[in-house]
């Protein structure tokens, strides 16, 4: 089944499809006839058992077209139409003529595409109509219904012979295969309004206006005018605000408010809300969903994983997720030593996460650049990171600084992320509910600047919008880690809240802050709440000698070192099972010097500190151990060993624990780096020790030693 059969198409996910040209297959057309410019963002057509759509550019010339003609139903929801010298696209509801039918032929393609053309430009295109009655070309998911005349013309000769190239050809972009674009529903806070990406059913799915007395209105949608437009891929649309007649019941509907709205992204359906007024009638549009609904649709679509249609593609794109973090641990790693090679003075000054996150921008490596609402593809509840430059570069959030993340939708800024990065007085009023700062004012973020009271603007405003809207907002928790060390931060996604109540209140520092209460959506996997807990820092248990509320696995490895000393010594008389031994206890440079060769960054923070050898301890599990000794090493291993202390306080003698470094999949092996550098092992009496690695991995350099 589906994820959407599985949703029961109550997709609320957001996500907009900007046709990333990875999906699309590129096509020649002939780009000496400009009829295409002048019809529909879409054309669809019958191959086979597969619909292809043809995506038109969106600096499309002016056109009307006919909308007692349902043939936006088949070919694209908007048709596009310039008003006052800016590109638009009217919807259905618009002023419309006429609009004729051609076809075209599109290299690679067995059929000829068709589409629609103003019969005003028919002319301009040289196009010659095609006999009536000849039906050779006809597409029948693209034929207008109501029986107008049609204008079926062959324009293009040139293309019918792919090899002639006229120096006049753009590329355009088709699809390969039908996917059902994930175009979630759009909300309000107490409706949900499902808008499908299903051209065809366009006009049957129109949403019908429901009439609340004014009074009621007022209270529930403060002077807005809502409507349900249609929007379309050269992100922009006209809006025709439709009201039924004043007084008239049973009255035609009629358009009293035009106005052109920008979308920050295609989508289909969007819902507008005029501010103006003016505007006489308040509507309120009612599907019964209740907010419970809601946030259980959010995470519904967090399941569906943005709409990835099967395991295979989910587990394509996380793949292509830690891909991409791998590649920027190798990047940093490499800017890293290269900072430290150039031996600074004082703190290097360089901000070497965004560096390496640019370089990889650069090359074109950075995932779901897309925006998108709710969960991200390729991203699970849980995923730590060590940077925000990470979560920028696979689409969690998409700033390096600000708390925020917010984009333009319609008129209105929508958050669509934030971090709780523990800088602000956040609180926890439940397990599933905190309260979040707004953003401005806060001494402990702009030290410098005058502390004033936050104004409902930017971030702040987008989140009011958010709840306004009942948009899920994806929480990302930045927490400092048990040692305290100030800047060992871990940012983890800690999954979707919805916004559910927003206020001013005035801070100990006697300015106003907004406040919104976040409440974590229904039904997403929980997390360690004390892995993200409020307020930030981490507790330690004196009773139990260990941090409390950090969440940590243990392997009980049995103490397999003897006492003070001398199992420095007796490890050496061991070497030859080197393998199994593994150095513990007193590190004390911060440098990393075994590990160069080894990118990924978790390791490098943790067994990469050299210990002073002296004073430490070794466990030897060749012959006694738990299943930890079982654990081969890999180039690129999935886990991480940390020193732990508990039950005492010994630094020496710390237990070693190990940790998932990214999400590991049933059945997946269980591997950590081992941390040995290549010609610099050798046996008791000295001589270079040289081991072939089998770890298999794609990054593996073929020695562990
Ligand atoms: C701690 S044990 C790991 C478990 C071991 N494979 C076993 O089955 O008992 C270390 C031993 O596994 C071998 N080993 C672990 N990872 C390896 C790798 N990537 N390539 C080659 N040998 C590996 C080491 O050579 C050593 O003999």
């Amino acid at each position: 089944m589906s994820p959407s059969e599985m949703l029961g198409k109550k997709k609320l996910h957001q996500m907009v499809d900007t046709k990333s040209p990875s999906t699309f297959k590129r096509v020649k057309v002939d780009a000496t006839r400009n009829f295409p410019e002048n019809c529909g963002s879409f054309v669809c057509q019958n191959n086979g058992s597969k619909e292809t759509y043809l995506e038109f550019p969106s600096n499309t010339k002016s056109v009307k077209v006919d909308s007692t003609r349902s043939f936006p139903e088949n070919c694209g929801p908007c048709v596009p139409e310039k008003k006052n010298g800016s590109d638009t696209l009217c919807s259905v509801d618009s002023e419309i003529k006429s609009c004729s039918e051609v076809d075209m032929n599109v290299v690679g393609s067995a059929e000829p595409l068709t589409v629609f053309v103003p019969e005003d430009d028919l002319a301009a295109t040289g196009a010659r109509p095609k006999e009536a009655g000849d039906s050779s070309h006809q597409d029948t998911s693209c034929q207008p219904t109501n029986g107008n005349q049609q204008h079926e013309v062959l324009v293009n000769r040139v293309l019918q012979n792919p090899s002639i190239d006229t120096g006049n050809t753009r590329d355009w972009f088709i699809k390969d295969e039908l996917i059902e674009p994930e175009l979630p529903a759009i909300v309000s806070q107490e409706n949900l309004i499902e808008a499908r990406n299903e051209p065809s059913k366009e006009t049957s799915k129109r949403v019908h206006y429901e009439e609340v007395p004014d009074d009621e209105s007022r209270s529930r949608v403060d002077n807005d005018e809502i409507c349900i437009l249609s929007c379309s891929e050269s992100n922009s649309l006209k809006s025709g605000l439709k009201t039924p007649s004043a007084g008239k019941k049973g009255g035609k509907d009629e358009i009293v408010q035009e106005e052109a709205v920008r979308c920050p992204e295609p989508l289909h359906k969007c819902k507008v809300i005029f501010e103006d007024a003016s505007v006489v009638k308040k509507k309120q549009i009612d599907l019964g969903v209740s907010q419970e609904d809601l946030r259980n649709s959010a995470v519904m679509c967090g399941v569906s994983r943005n709409g990835l249609s099967t395991q295979h593609e989910h587990i394509q794109k996380v793949k292509e997720v830690r891909e991409t973090l791998k590649l920027f641990d190798d990047e940093y790693t490499k800017l890293l030593l290269e900072d430290r090679a150039e031996k600074h003075e004082g703190r290097s000054k360089r901000r070497i996460h965004i560096e390496a996150a640019m370089a990889l921008k650069k090359q074109k490596k950075w995932v779901n650049c897309e925006w998108t609402f709710g969960d991200v593809p390729g991203v699970q509840i849980g995923d730590q990171f060590r940077f925000r430059a990470e979560l920028v570069m696979i689409g969690l959030h998409h700033q390096f600084i600000k708390g925020i993340n917010y984009v333009t939708l319609g008129r209105k800024d929508v958050a669509s992320s934030i971090v709780d990065s523990g800088r602000y007085d956040n609180e926890a009023i439940s397990s599933e509910t905190f309260i979040y700062v707004g953003q401005g004012g806060n001494p402990k973020v702009s030290v410098n600047e005058r502390v004033e009271d936050q104004k409902l603007e930017g971030g702040n405003l987008a989140l009011k919008n958010s709840m306004d809207l009942g948009y899920p907002v994806r929480v990302i928790c930045g927490r400092q880690r048990v040692n305290g060390e100030k800047n060992d931060i871990r940012y983890i996604y800690d999954g979707l809240y919805t916004v559910t109540k927003c206020w001013e209140e005035r801070a100990p520092t006697g300015k106003y802050s907004f406040k919104f209460e976040l409440k974590r959506n229904l039904g997403q996997p929980k997390l360690t709440r004390e892995l993200v807990s409020r307020p930030a820092k981490l507790q330690y248990n004196k009773d139990a000698g260990m941090p409390s509320n950090e969440c940590f696995l243990l392997l009980g490895m049995e103490r397999s070192f003897n006492t003070r000393g001398s199992a420095s010594i007796e490890a050496e008389n061991r070497i030859d099972h080197d393998e199994y031994l593994f150095d513990i206890g007193n590190y004390d440079e911060e440098i990393p010097k075994r590990n160069v060769a080894h990118n990924n960054n978790l390791k490098v923070e943790s067994n990469s500190l050299m210990r002073k050898d002296e004073d430490g301890f070794t466990l030897d599990a060749l012959i006694y151990g738990n299943i930890g000794r079982f654990i081969n090493h890999s180039c690129s291993p999935n886990l991480y060993a940390e020193n732990v202390m508990y039950y005492h306080g010994d630094k020496r003698v710390p237990h070693i624990m190990f940790f998932a470094s990214e999400s590991i999949a049933p059945l997946e092996e269980l591997t950590y780096h081992y941390n040995y550098h290549v010609d610099h092992v050798s046996d008791k009496n000295g001589d270079m020790k040289r081991k072939n690695c089998r770890c298999g991995s794609r990054k593996c350099e073929g020695r562990m030693y």
